[in-house]
């Protein structure tokens, strides 16, 4: 994996791509099973917690046999999470400091093995009847939109498990649209989709004059309220309950962004998505998406942690879909950004006349 270099490090020395650094340590199958234990049993704290630890401590904390511990501690060794040295165990430097991503690592391992069921049993109903794949797959039924309408306690639990996944991958992908577009000439940014408002969160975060308004559906957008409700911006976020493919939304905007969602949806969807956007902007105001491009095997395998991304396959289009669906609507001086993460990227911007 190499870094982007088209941007500086950002204030705090940090990078916007520094948590791709975690993918390393999910390749196979067995590299996220073990992660998988370390992580809930406690024992990746506990060596965290501690420069070195032994054995017995170890299958303590696993509570776990000797040959149990050390089949989990040599499947951590080869993937470079833990070292040995004599008789002693450590995290390695480069695992201690990604641990920082750890809310990312835990998802991407819980992601993909909620989906694995899926590739196994219907991999070939997936390349022959997309339809019937969907139907009886966990990610589809996971991601049910049906359930965002009706405020009930179930609804909300059952949204909130979805909501967990893509806010945790938001919240490092928003690091890069922030690096690569400037939000400070704006006041006034609905984000469409927006879900738990991590994007907007992370926007208004860095740009203190921003008021974001996020559009979803009612069950999301309360989720959403408790999500950003301790934060010191919560009172510059606010939540607009709608089916944005119908209903009116607010007007006036600088900006209104679209990220990762309009590839849930069939062309003639996305065209009502961008017209409602072009409504909603003031004259001069520009339109933002970031969307994920399609998934390409080259020349490497895939991980075990893209499963859930590789799922979604026929649902990526390239920028250039996007770009003619702008132009249709009459948006012009459009901009197009690749940016490298996990997979590829891009950032299309597009102003109303
Ligand atoms: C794949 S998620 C992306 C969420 C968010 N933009 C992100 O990147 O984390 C798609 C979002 O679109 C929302 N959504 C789906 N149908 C919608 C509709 N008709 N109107 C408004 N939002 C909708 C979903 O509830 C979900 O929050």
């Amino acid at each position: 994996m190499t870094i982007p270099v088209n941007q500086p490090p950002n204030h705090n020395g940090s990078h916007y791509a520094d948590y791709l650094q975690i993918d390393r340590y999910l390749t196979t199958f067995m590299d996220h099973q073990a992660l998988n234990s370390a992580l809930e049993t406690g024992l990746i704290d506990l060596l965290s917690s501690h420069q070195q630890i032994d054995l017995a401590q170890a299958c303590d904390c696993l509570r776990s046999d000797r040959l149990g511990t050390e089949t989990l501690l040599a499947l951590l060794a080869v993937n470079q999470v833990i070292e040995r040295q004599n008789a002693r165990i450590q995290l390695t430097t480069h695992f201690r400091n990604i641990l920082r991503f750890r809310d990312l690592l835990e998802t991407k391992i819980a992601f993909s093995n909620l989906v694995a069921p899926d590739v196994m049993s219907g991999f070939t109903t997936l390349l022959q009847n997309p339809q019937q794949f969907m139907k009886q797959s966990r990610l589809f039924e996971l991601f049910g939109y049906h359930r965002c309408f009706e405020v009930t306690d179930e609804n909300m639990a059952l949204t909130r498990r979805w909501m967990r996944f893509t806010s945790t991958y938001t919240r490092y992908e928003a690091a890069a649209c922030l690096a690569h577009h400037d939000f400070s000439q704006y006041r006034q940014i609905m984000d469409i989709g927006g879900n738990s408002g991590e994007f907007s969160w992370q926007l208004c975060r860095q740009h203190a004059r921003l008021l974001a308004t996020i559009i979803d559906l009612p069950v999301v957008c309360e989720v959403g309220m408790q999500h950003v409700a301790d934060t010191p911006e919560a009172n510059r976020i606010r939540f607009f309950k709608a089916n944005a493919l119908s209903d009116q939304l607010p007007d006036n905007m600088d900006i209104v962004t679209f990220k990762s969602i309009l590839h849930d949806w069939p062309e003639d969807a996305t065209q009502r998505f961008i017209e409602q956007a072009y409504t909603s902007l003031k004259p001069g105001g520009t339109v933002l998406i970031f969307e994920r491009s399609p998934i390409q095997i080259n020349n490497q395998r895939l991980p075990y942690s893209m499963l859930p991304m590789f799922l979604f396959f026929r649902s990526f289009r390239t920028s250039d879909d996007y770009v003619a669906q702008l132009q249709n609507n009459g948006f012009t001086d459009i901009t197009i950004q690749h940016i490298e993460l996990e997979t590829p990227f891009y950032l299309i911007t597009a102003k109303k006349q």
